[in-house]
């Protein structure tokens, strides 16, 4: 591997006993280690209050390595590249010393002054960091510097305006990486080259052969240990504003011009300029909520969300969307984008159906209710692949036809991607690409249009529980679609 695909950097996390550390980074960034995509040249620090050393840190790094991947006997030696600072983020004199610790690695990694700072924390921090950052020269170094921010960037458009200028006065925009791991997702990245590296598709996706597009992103678990967070959250904040809405522009943008981080950013922003505003007093037509009650996933019964932990007893947040957006552009203009998120549902599986206009009239199908069109599926998890539906001539019954399925498995083994998905986005980090990261265009633009939907939803109260855990949701989630004629596709 060349040099140059061998990014050097020190790698500072703040956060680095917290579970995103744990679960996520340490293990991307051995996966990145065994692959060879990083070198030796590289170090990580990790910063936070408890009084760990460097010992302490490499065992919990080790043991989550253990515990996500097959680690070989390289281990070893990889944890011998982590170090750790004992910091309060909020403390001035913390800065000082860690400035003087990442100059020592820098020396002996030789990683030519390249610094990540990723702050795996709680958002209300993550403007004073970026602030001591700057103000104690730690961003200001001979080689680059980024800035990696969690999510959730903000609760509103008000508060992510905030965030965004705090962390711009400190950060370019160019070196502030909004992570959203979706966009780390193979397949989701693999939309836009099913769409512009095929002929057949390109010509029929728009409105004139399209009648509508489901996305869908279901969960089994319920909120488990993040009840705090998720309940001042709830699905349209924690998943809508980002992840649902990215996968919606990604799938209506226009082509780019050039494969290059700005274009394909433009074009996205485009389409979620596009989105119709909703209107406050047609919400009902547009988006629906649920929230999970008492059911059974895998057999096992599982609590209600009020009942998952004592701070969300009479809690009102949703932990289901679903909703209709149209697209007021030329391509788009008249077809329905049905988006449908929950936590709770029957199965655990992010999946996008294009559903192609019906053919005029029926000779091939007995009766019309068999009649199925043209489906095109986009399996983002846990299975990768794509599939086309047809219909073809059912074998000894005349001309009479059958739906029939193409079907190309992009990874032969099913799995939840999110791991790859942050090994991925971190190395596009290191190699200096924000392509599959957020623009503040593109998050600003989310925040409004979900905002208008939080406000009307937290003026009113619901009437929860709505759906049965181990369900699709609400049943209103099933009319959404049957007034114009549709259903969700279950394929
Ligand atoms: N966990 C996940 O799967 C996901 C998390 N995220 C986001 O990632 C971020 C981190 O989440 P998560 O790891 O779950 O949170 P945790 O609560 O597990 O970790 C928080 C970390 O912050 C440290 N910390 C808290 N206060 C301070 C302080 N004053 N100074 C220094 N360190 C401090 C804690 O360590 P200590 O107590 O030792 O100081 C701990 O390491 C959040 O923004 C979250 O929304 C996003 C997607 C998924
Ligand atoms: O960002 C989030 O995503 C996860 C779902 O991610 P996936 O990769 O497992 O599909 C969700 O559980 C979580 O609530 C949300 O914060």
């Amino acid at each position: 591997m060349s040099n140059e695909l061998q990014p050097k950097s020190v790698i500072v996390i703040f956060g680095a006993t917290g579970d995103l550390a744990k679960r996520k980074l340490f293990p991307s960034i051995y996966r990145l280690y065994q692959s060879g995509k990083i070198s030796e040249n590289f170090a990580v620090v990790g910063l936070a209050r408890r009084p760990w050393t460097d010992e302490v840190l490499r065992e919990n790094v080790s043991n989550s390595i253990k515990e996500a991947v097959s680690p070989k006997e390289d281990l070893e030696e990889f944890v011998s590249h982590f170090y750790y600072q004992s910091f309060d983020v909020t403390d001035d004199s913390s800065y000082s010393g860690l400035n003087a610790l990442i100059k020592e690695l820098e020396g002996a990694y030789e990683t030519e002054e390249n610094r990540i700072f990723y702050l795996a924390m709680a958002p209300e921090f993550f403007g004073t960091i970026a602030n001591k950052l700057q103000e104690y020269g730690l961003k200001d170094s001979a080689g680059w510097s980024r800035l990696v921010i969690e999510k959730p960037f903000g609760i509103d458009i008000k508060s992510a305006r905030k965030l965004n200028k705090q962390l711009r006065a400190a950060f370019d925009e160019d070196q502030i990486y909004r992570i959203d791991h979706y966009l780390g997702k193979e397949m989701v990245q693999n939309i836009e080259v099913i769409r512009f590296a095929n002929g057949i598709f390109e010509h029929l996706w728009n409105n004139r052969f399209i009648s509508n597009v489901q996305v869908t992103s279901s969960e089994t678990l319920g909120v488990e240990e993040r009840a705090r967070y998720y309940d001042t959250s709830g699905a349209t904040r924690d998943m809508v504003q980002n992840h649902m809405l990215q996968m919606v522009a990604l799938l209506a943008m226009e082509p780019p011009i050039k494969l290059t981080t700005d274009e394909i950013r433009s074009e996205k922003i485009k389409v979620l300029r596009a989105l119709r505003p909703i209107n406050p007093k047609e919400i009902d037509n547009f988006f629906v909520r649920g929230q999970y009650g008492v059911g059974k996933i895998g057999g096992e019964t599982v609590p209600a969300y009020v009942d998952e932990a004592d701070e969300l007893e009479n809690s009102n947040t949703e932990t289901f969307v679903a909703g209709k957006l149209l697209i007021d552009n030329y391509r788009w203009a008249g077809v329905p984008f049905y988006i449908r998120t929950g936590k709770r549902l029957a199965e655990k599986s992010t999946k996008i159906v294009i559903e192609f206009n019906d053919i005029p009239m029926n000779l091939y199908y007995k009766k019309d209710k068999d009649r199925h069109p043209n489906l095109l599926i986009i399996n983002i998890q846990p299975n990768e692949g794509i599939t086309l539906c047809l219909n073809a001539k059912k074998s000894g019954s005349g001309s009479l036809a059958e739906p029939i399925q193409l079907a190309y498995n992009h990874n032969p083994v099913p799995g939840i991607n999110t791991p790859e998905a942050y090994e991925k986005l971190l190395y596009d980090c290191m190699i200096g690409d924000a392509t599959n990261f957020t623009h503040w265009d593109e998050v600003a633009l989310s925040w409004k249009f979900v905002d208008t939907i939080i406000n009307e939803w937290s003026n009113k109260t619901a009437d929860f529980p709505n759906y049965r855990s181990g369900s699709m949701g609400p049943e209103a989630a099933d009319e959404l679609l049957a007034k114009d004629g549709f259903h969700w596709w279950s394929i």
